[in-house]
């Protein structure tokens, strides 16, 4: 019997670039609520790894199971559905879009690069009703005072707030994220970390790529190290995280960068 907490599960991933092994055999296991991290030096294969759960890259071998059901090589439009979504930084179109734009962009075409749904200006019939959730969620991420204004003019760590409300909109049970910190001031990027904890304790699960690991390391439930394709190293809880991040391999890795 398998654990009932556990939310997503990836066994024996293996995904090739070419001739290049970019994932060699990579099993991982993420609890349902929790925060799970994974590190590793810069081209280990974190973002592939992230790329092929969400559906963004194909497999060449493994599965991906969500809620115990089989999602291997689903397209993100169709994860959705699930509950997964994927954070992504705001590109430039959306940047000349306001704030209230960029999260009703999140609902209509969700699981998609926000992109995409540049072309889809559909959401006219539904407004009312998403233009209402999208202030339930500029609330809660306390940027409902900046809604009309245009996403570009945002600070970094205000725009990283709005990629996460983009996700929000889909209603997820895991949001997943590949550097939701990056160029962050320190004090924002505790902010962002905050209310992850708070959707946390609504019940939302996160599987994160982060590097700034003095911020990340304070909020993580579990913490996956990955290098040239495997995973290395793995622990859950305060007690094992330590152990991790003192494992000679993990130590190797990171002063060899
Ligand atoms: N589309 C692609 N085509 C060819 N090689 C790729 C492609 N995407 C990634 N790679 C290679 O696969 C390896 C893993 O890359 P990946 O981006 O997953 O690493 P990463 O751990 O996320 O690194 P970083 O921390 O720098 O983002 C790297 O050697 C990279 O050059």
């Amino acid at each position: 019997m398998r654990d009932t907490m556990e939310i997503l599960r990836t066994e024996n991933i293996v995904k090739y670039f070419g001739e290049f092994k970019a994932l060699d055999g990579v099993s991982i296991s993420v609890n349902k609520g929790d925060v799970t991290l994974i590190i590793g030096p810069n081209g280990s294969g974190k973002s592939t790894l992230i790329n092929v759960i969400t559906g963004f890259l194909k497999a060449d071998e493994g599965r991906v199971y969500f809620e115990n059901k089989d999602i291997t090589n689903k397209e993100p439009a169709e994860l959705y559905h699930y509950g997964i979504v994927r954070t992504f930084q705001t590109p430039q179109p959306l940047k000349e879009m306001t704030v209230l734009e960029n999260l009703l962009i999140g609902e209509i075409n969700p699981g998609e690069s926000p992109l995409n749904s540049l072309f889809y200006k559909k959401w006219i019939p539904k407004e009312e009703e998403m233009v209402e959730k999208a202030f339930k969620i500029l609330e809660f991420l306390k940027l409902s005072h900046l809604y009309d204004r245009k996403a570009g003019e945002l600070s970094g760590g205000q725009m990283k707030l709005v990629e996460i409300g983009r996700a929000l909109m889909t209603n997820p049970k895991m949001i997943v994220m590949d550097e939701p910190i990056a160029g962050v001031a320190p004090g924002l990027a505790h902010d962002i970390f905050n209310h992850v904890l708070e959707l946390k304790a609504k019940g939302i699960t996160f599987l994160i790529i982060e590097h700034r690991l003095d911020i990340v390391l304070n909020y993580i439930d579990h913490l996956y190290v990955m290098f040239n394709g495997q995973i290395i190293a793995e622990g859950r809880g305060e007690e094992e995280i330590k152990n991790v991040l003192s494992d000679p391999k993990v130590v190797e890795i990171y002063i060899g960068e």
